[in-house]
């Protein structure tokens, strides 16, 4: 079980441009992070280098179990979610089809999925290829996967952006049941995080 994530003294460029350096910061269970600055700051980059989709010039992202450090590939492979801005759907799979291989890729329950789908109320969208929902409908087919497959680190990408404000307050209580539970969530946002959450500003834009 991930407990804590500790980000050490973190150098991240993208081409020829260098985002920040130095950035050492941390997130522990039951936590929330909310990742700030103008465009481009490296929020995004941010949230991939954690999740091991960029490699950083300097530092490095630790991961922390109950009895001490966790490899962080066994980490990023079995204890988070990135959820972001291009929801990682295949256009021509329906809703039911890509929920249904997510889920199952990502080790979740029948049982979890039925109920996310309820939570979701993606019953009359399960038979819509991808590319045929709103920005709204996408976002709340990924927000499925967190319910339906559980795991401790929510990085989440502008997660409220896309989402109306019925369905803003529906994200905001699996937030909240995801932090009461021990979760952790490192978001990166515009507007304020629906949930108590410590703020880190990435800074204006170079
Ligand atoms: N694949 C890439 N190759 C080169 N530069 C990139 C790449 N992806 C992002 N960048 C650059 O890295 C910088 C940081 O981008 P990033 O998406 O992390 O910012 P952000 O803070 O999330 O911005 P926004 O608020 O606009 O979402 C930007 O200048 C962007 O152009």
């Amino acid at each position: 079980m991930l407990i804590g994530v500790d980000i050490r003294s973190l150098t991240l460029s993208r081409g020829e441009r260098r985002l920040f350096v130095g950035l050492t910061t941390g997130l522990s269970a039951g936590e929330a992070v909310a990742l700030t600055g103008a465009n481009g700051a490296g929020k995004t980059s941010l949230l991939r280098a954690v999740a091991g989709f960029i490699r950083p010039d300097a530092g490095s992202v630790a991961f922390r179990g109950a009895d001490g450090e966790i490899e962080a590939e066994t980490a990023r492979r079995a204890a988070l979610h990135l959820l972001g801005h291009h929801e990682g759907l295949k256009p021509q799979r329906t809703a039911r089809q890509e929920l249904g291989f997510q889920v199952e890729w990502l080790g979740g329950s029948t049982d979890a999925l039925a109920a996310a789908v309820e939570r979701l109320k993606l019953a009359p969208l399960l038979d819509l290829e991808t590319r045929k929902l709103s920005a709204g409908q996408r976002r709340r087919l990924s927000l499925a996967r967190l319910v339906a497959a559980p795991r401790a680190l929510w990085l989440l990408d502008e997660p409220l952006a896309p989402l109306d404000e019925a369905w803003r307050g529906v994200a905001a209580e699996l937030m909240a049941e995801h932090l009461a539970g021990g979760g952790l969530i490192l978001a990166a946002v515009h507007d304020p995080l629906p949930v108590s959450a410590r703020p880190l500003d990435l800074g204006a834009t170079r």
